[in-house]
């Protein structure tokens, strides 16, 4: 389960121009490994996981998710193939207001046509495993941020993805909880063998995982140790 991305640009159209967001990134992450990327505002981090997670496709290079070439695939297969093998985590928790925090992971799985017992089932074991089977009935106002963030978390998971996508998970958290969620990414990543990348601000995660890389102006480089805390 294995995410790899080689010689892969992008750019956005800018005037009579074009801009350039990722310039000749190449990045392998393996199973069970959790890659940190930092780097300044507008370097590129979250085109490199819009491509990463098929979002947007690149003007040229590849993206292999489970040895697959994701633009050999039709749409829809490339729909399902994100659907099933890409959990995305965001800086917010995205949560639905209404809904209770078991039902946010029911209503993925019946976007996704799983079964009704099936997601009961997988939907109790993923908020035991986050930590929250006490609040499985609370809506996201009667939870606190980290619970949210991790309700979120427990959701990216309803598919069994192969490569986690978390684009600054912590930055509405506060240090302590920001560790614990950041921890829990890390601890996934080694249960359940994802290929993860987690884009952050905050150095104080980097000696969280276990690589960290550093994007600058669309190019992806290794960080520099002394950084690493
Ligand atoms: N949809 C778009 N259309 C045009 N330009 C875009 C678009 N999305 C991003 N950009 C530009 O591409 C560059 C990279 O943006 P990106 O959002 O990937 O950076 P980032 O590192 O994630 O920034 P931040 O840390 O502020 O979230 C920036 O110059 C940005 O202005």
């Amino acid at each position: 389960m294995t995410l790899t991305m080689t010689g892969v640009r992008l750019t956005y159209p800018d005037g009579e121009r074009r801009l350039t967001a990722l310039d000749d990134v190449s990045l392998t992450v393996a199973p069970g490994e959790i890659v940190a990327v930092t780097g300044p505002s507008g370097s590129g981090k979250s085109s490199l996981l819009a491509v990463a997670g098929t979002l947007v496709t690149a003007d040229a290079g590849t993206v292999e998710v489970d040895g697959v070439d994701v633009s050999g695939l039709d749409q829809k297969r490339r729909d399902r193939l994100r659907r099933e093998r890409i959990g995305f985590v965001f800086q917010q928790a995205n949560l639905l207001a209404s809904l209770t925090a078991v039902d946010q992971l029911l209503l993925v799985a019946h976007v996704a046509g799983t079964s009704r017992d099936t997601a009961r089932e997988r939907a109790t074991e993923l908020l035991d495993y986050v930590g929250l089977s006490a609040k499985r009935g609370k809506r996201p106002h009667e939870l606190s941020g980290g619970e949210r963030q991790r309700v979120a978390v427990a959701r990216s998971l309803m598919g069994s993805p192969a490569v986690l996508l978390v684009d600054e998970p912590t930055s509405a958290l506060d240090a302590e909880r920001g560790r614990a969620v950041v921890g829990l990414l890390r601890d996934i990543t080694r249960d359940r063998k994802t290929a993860t990348i987690l884009v952050t601000h905050d150095p104080r995660h980097l000696g969280l995982t276990d690589r960290a890389l550093v994007m600058r102006d669309g190019r992806l480089g290794a960080q520099d140790p002394a950084a690493v805390g």
